[in-house]
């Protein structure tokens, strides 16, 4: 074990660029892994950076494969794993919302619903709020283009992010409920927090003042 470097576990896609800028922030630059290669580990003085599917970036930072990461509060969520999560870091805003044709026969109504079928990327939290509101849900798990499965017949509904809602829009869906609203989030693995204390205690300050 290098009680001495810092592996952060980022997010590739969306939330890849305002992840950066925010450790720029905190001066730490790991604007290398915004450079269009295939490369996928980036080495700044004693920090290694890991570039990894966004729903990926628990499953790093659990295991220990890497001491911090940035992730979605939605992935977070859905992951379920146990990990400090010491910060809003207050970009990547956006809802987990279950939404339905806008012509559909027997709107949304969740006072009246006893099963509801669902695609979604999120089957966990999906199960779990619907279960909570006493309705049974039977749900179709989809790695995206999700807003696709109502107009195909998959399903009735979906659960999926929504941010400026264009994408609802456009598939002729409609926002009914609000599961989850989702920022990035800093994750921190526990026993990292303990084994590498003296060099991480100063990164997470440094963090807590660039967010307040
Ligand atoms: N439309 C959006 N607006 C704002 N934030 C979003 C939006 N969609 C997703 N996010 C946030 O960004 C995170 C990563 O989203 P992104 O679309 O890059 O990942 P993904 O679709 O899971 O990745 P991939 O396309 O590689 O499967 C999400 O977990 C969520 O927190
Ligand atoms: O409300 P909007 O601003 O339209 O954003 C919402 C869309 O953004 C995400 O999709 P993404 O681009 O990640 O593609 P995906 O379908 O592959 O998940 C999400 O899954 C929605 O489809």
């Amino acid at each position: 074990m290098d009680y001495k470097s810092i592996t952060v576990a980022l997010p590739k896609g969306r939330l890849l660029k305002e992840a950066v800028g925010f450790l720029e922030s905190c001066g730490i630059d790991a604007s290398e892994t915004l450079t269009k290669t295939r490369k996928l580990i980036f080495q700044w003085k004693n920090f290694k950076f890991i570039l990894v599917k966004p729903m990926d970036v628990p499953t790093y930072v659990y295991y220990g494969t890497a001491d911090i990461g940035i992730a979605g509060k939605d992935v977070i969520e859905e992951k379920g794993f146990d990990l400090y999560e010491p910060l809003d870091l207050k970009f990547g805003a956006c809802r987990l919302s279950v939404a339905e044709p806008q012509d559909i026969d027997e709107p949304y109504d969740i006072e009246k619903l006893s099963y509801i079928r669902v695609a979604t990327k999120y089957p966990k939290i999906t199960d779990r709020y619907f279960r909570s509101k006493g309705i049974h849900p039977e749900i179709i798990v989809l790695y995206g283009s999700v807003e696709l499965a109502p107009l195909v017949g998959l399903s009735d509904r979906i659960v999926d992010l929504v941010q400026t809602g264009t994408t609802l829009k456009e598939n002729g869906l409609r926002e009914v409920d609000v599961i989850l609203h989702s920022t990035a989030r800093l994750v921190i693995n526990r026993a990292s927090l303990k084994t590498k204390y003296l060099i991480l205690k100063p990164v997470i300050d440094r963090m807590k003042e660039v967010i307040l």
